[in-house]
């Protein structure tokens, strides 16, 4: 696996850990976390972990952590009984004919201590005021390095069990996933998802995945791409506001919007247009998402007191903004009902409506019987599920290409090579393999989400280690992702770790429980392929379009947490048009563009020239892709001879900036999402 091919790399560097005695967790509310573990490579250079979390360097003392565990030393139980009775032990040894049995009895009792205290789970123990406040992953991790791969988490008679192993991952997720359910995150989501797939479990859960995963079959995927790169190229225009105005925009609500619009039209063929304009269901579906974020990281769930929901302002503003949102749906689902009557079709398992090939018109039309109601809650699961965990992928990919120029630029060099000034298509993937690998490393160090939460219904065991029934569980994907012991240098970001660009694409399975970014085992992601090509789209066609320069007057980009890993106060970016004089894409678009196919708006290709599709949302920008040339015959460091004499003949100076004007009204980005 990856840690076995870092070592024949030359090996990772060790890191060791000392621990300093006082729990953070214990220390006085209101005090800064502090440092609990110091964690040094050992060529002396502090680790980015280290720095990230705020760590003290000291000298490492070298023990070996999972000793220290398995001595029970951490746990404070059992072998404290025996080393309080090893003098009593030593001196009856010394009497020969009473105190040495005794002694012997005694030697028996204390092993059984230790063997006890082994099978004790690792506890840390705190305020939960003290990590209120911050991104929950953050002081996990900091345990992870002190506690190991499992321990507890304790505040009073609350506790958690923390999981940072995959072997431990596996069993949750895969082998023994029956005896779990989604406890917590159910609590949590009902008053938003109810029961739709995210929440869900037993029965419900089994009949709904059955239902909603074939609506997202390979040919769905596939005619999602062009509407990928159509709503890309619509955005363009607040970007080509951005460049002309020289303002720094927030690519993090960038892209929440984005992402919106292409899952708004993905699901329930509604088009958001959130990337130009603001409106209610805009901004009830926020105040909606911002909830369920707040729930999930709040302390108590207040909002469950009879008749806070009446009382409180923000609850009150939730219960209007969910209004809001249901009267949406059932709108769009009472609309699709209508469409499907109409519709002749004939309904097969690769069914896709032209005039509508959303998800809720795939289960509608597949005679799928369920009430309104779980109707709506499905759409609102998968509204939510697909939109922000999309945005915050693109969003800190495009953070850590900010600080690795030369990624960017060999993602450009693949995308001018392969697509040219041509919108994606499915066929693509196969090709955009470092912009692919690039996404699933941004994916490895910013997972979304961070922790998987689950319950134990069952007794199950780790090792020596016993988790009753009604355990609250969190695997901790971000330690997993960022462990010194699974990654060589895991803080780094490194596409390359994932071994030849022609091998598989990095997942569970082939990292071994490692990395999961989409989850794994019966619940993983049902958005996996959808949510890889989005990305990838809307980073192949914006890379190369524009240059992204960080806001230097803004604060450093911070991390806080929901559901998803935000930043703490935006990702600004001045935006300039990319100068493309110098490639090869340059001179063939001249010669190309008159004669290439655009693509409709909405979904699948159109004529050049004619008209969107039916099918086109309201508000949709009218007429095909501007850019689509055909691919190029380009090279990438090395220009061919004919393609560098084209670039001369044609002046190579055609940027794509100036035809991303043609297209949408070049709307302001409008107010921050809340
Ligand atoms: C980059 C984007 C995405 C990421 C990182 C992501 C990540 C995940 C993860 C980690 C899980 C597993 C949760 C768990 O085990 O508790 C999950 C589940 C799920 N995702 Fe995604 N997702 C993404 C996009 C999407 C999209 C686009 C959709 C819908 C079109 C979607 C729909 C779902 C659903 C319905 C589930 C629940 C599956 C079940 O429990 O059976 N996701 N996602």
């Amino acid at each position: 696996m990856q840690q076995q091919r870092s070592r024949a790399l030359g090996g990772r560097p060790q890191q060791q850990l000392q621990r300093v005695p006082r729990c953070p967790l214990r220390s006085n509310i209101g005090q800064r976390i502090k440092p609990i573990v110091h964690a040094e490579h050992s060529d002396g250079k502090d680790s980015e972990s280290a720095k990230l979390f705020g760590l003290i360097p000291l000298r490492a003392k070298g023990q070996n952590l999972d000793e220290r565990i398995e001595s029970g030393e951490f746990t404070d139980a059992g072998s404290t009984k025996e080393k309080l009775t090893r003098p009593l032990r030593q001196a009856l040894a010394k009497e020969p004919v009473l105190g040495r049995p005794l002694a012997r009895a005694l030697a028996d009792l204390g092993r059984h201590w230790r063997s006890e205290a082994a099978k004790r789970m690792p506890e840390a123990r705190g305020d939960i005021r003290e990590i209120v406040g911050q991104p929950v992953f953050v002081p996990l991790y900091k345990l992870f390095l002190m506690y190991g791969k499992i321990f507890r988490l304790s505040f009073g008679p609350k506790s958690f069990v923390i999981i940072s192993d995959p072997s431990y991952a596996k069993q949750i997720l895969l082998t023994n996933a029956d005896k779990y359910s989604k406890g917590l995150l159910s609590e949590i989501l009902d008053f938003v998802m109810g029961t739709g797939l995210i929440p869900a479990d037993g029965e419900i859960w089994k009949a709904r995945r059955r239902a909603v995963v074939p609506a997202l079959h390979r040919k769905y995927v596939a005619s999602m791409v062009g509407m990928f790169g159509d709503c890309t190229l619509h955005g363009t225009s607040t970007l080509d506001r951005a460049v002309s105005s020289g303002a720094s925009i927030d690519m993090e609500n960038y892209f929440s919007r984005l992402a919106l619009d292409i899952i708004g039209k993905a699901v329930f063929n509604y088009d958001f247009d959130s990337l130009t304009h603001d409106d209610p269901v805009i901004q009830a579906v926020y105040t909606v998402l911002r909830e369920a974020e707040h729930r999930s990281t709040a302390p108590l769930a207040y909002w469950n007191i009879p008749g806070v929901a009446l009382v409180v302002p923000r609850q009150r503003r939730c219960q209007e903004a969910l209004r809001i949102v249901n009267d949406c749906l059932d709108g769009l689902i009472d609309k699709c009902k209508k469409l499907v009557e109409e519709e002749d079709a004939e309904f097969n398992e690769e069914f896709l409506s032209d005039r509508d090939p959303s998800i809720l018109h795939f289960l509608l039309a597949s005679g799928d019987e369920i009430s309104s109601k779980q109707l709506r809650d499905d759409l609102m699961t998968m509204l939510i599920a697909g939109h922000e965990t999309t945005a915050a992928v693109l969003t800190w990919t495009l953070h850590v290409l900010s600080q690795h120029p030369e990624a960017t630029e060999a993602i450009r060099r693949e995308v001018d090579e392969v697509l040219g000034d041509r919108c994606p298509t499915v066929e693509d993937f196969r090709s955009l393999r470092f912009t692919t690998r690039v996404i699933n490393e941004a994916m490895r160090l910013y997972p979304q989400p961070p922790v998987l939460i689950r319950r134990a219904l069952q007794d199950d065991t780790f090792d020596q280690y016993l988790v009753p029934a009604g355990s609250d569980l969190f695997i901790s994907v971000w330690n997993l992702h960022r462990s010194p012991k699974l990654w060589d240098e895991p803080d780094k970001f490194k596409p390359e770790r994932f071994g030849p660009l022609d091998g598989p694409v990095p997942n569970e399975v082939t990292e071994n429980f490692a990395y999961l970014p989409f989850g794994g085992g019966r619940r993983k992601c049902i958005g996996d392929q959808f949510a890889l090509f989005e990305a990838l789209v809307a980073l192949a066609m914006l890379l190369r379009r524009y240059d992204f320069v960080v806001d230097a007057t803004k604060p450093p980009v911070g991390m806080t947490t929901g559901a998803t890993i935000h930043t703490t106060g935006g990702l600004y970016m001045h935006i300039k048009r990319r100068d493309m004089s110098g490639t090869a894409a340059a001179a063939s678009r001249r010669q190309e563009v008159a004669a290439a196919p655009a693509y409709a708006f909405a979904f699948g290709a159109a004529p050049a020239g004619s008209p969107s599709s039916p099918a086109t949302p309201p508000g949709a920008a009218a007429s095909g892709c501007p850019f689509a040339a055909a691919a190029a015959a380009m090279m990438q460091q090395q220009p061919s001879a004919a393609a560098a004499s084209a670039a001369g003949a044609a002046g190579a100076s055609i940027t794509v900036g100036g035809s991303t004007a043609t297209l949408g009204g070049g709307v302001s980005l409008g107010p921050s999402v809340p």
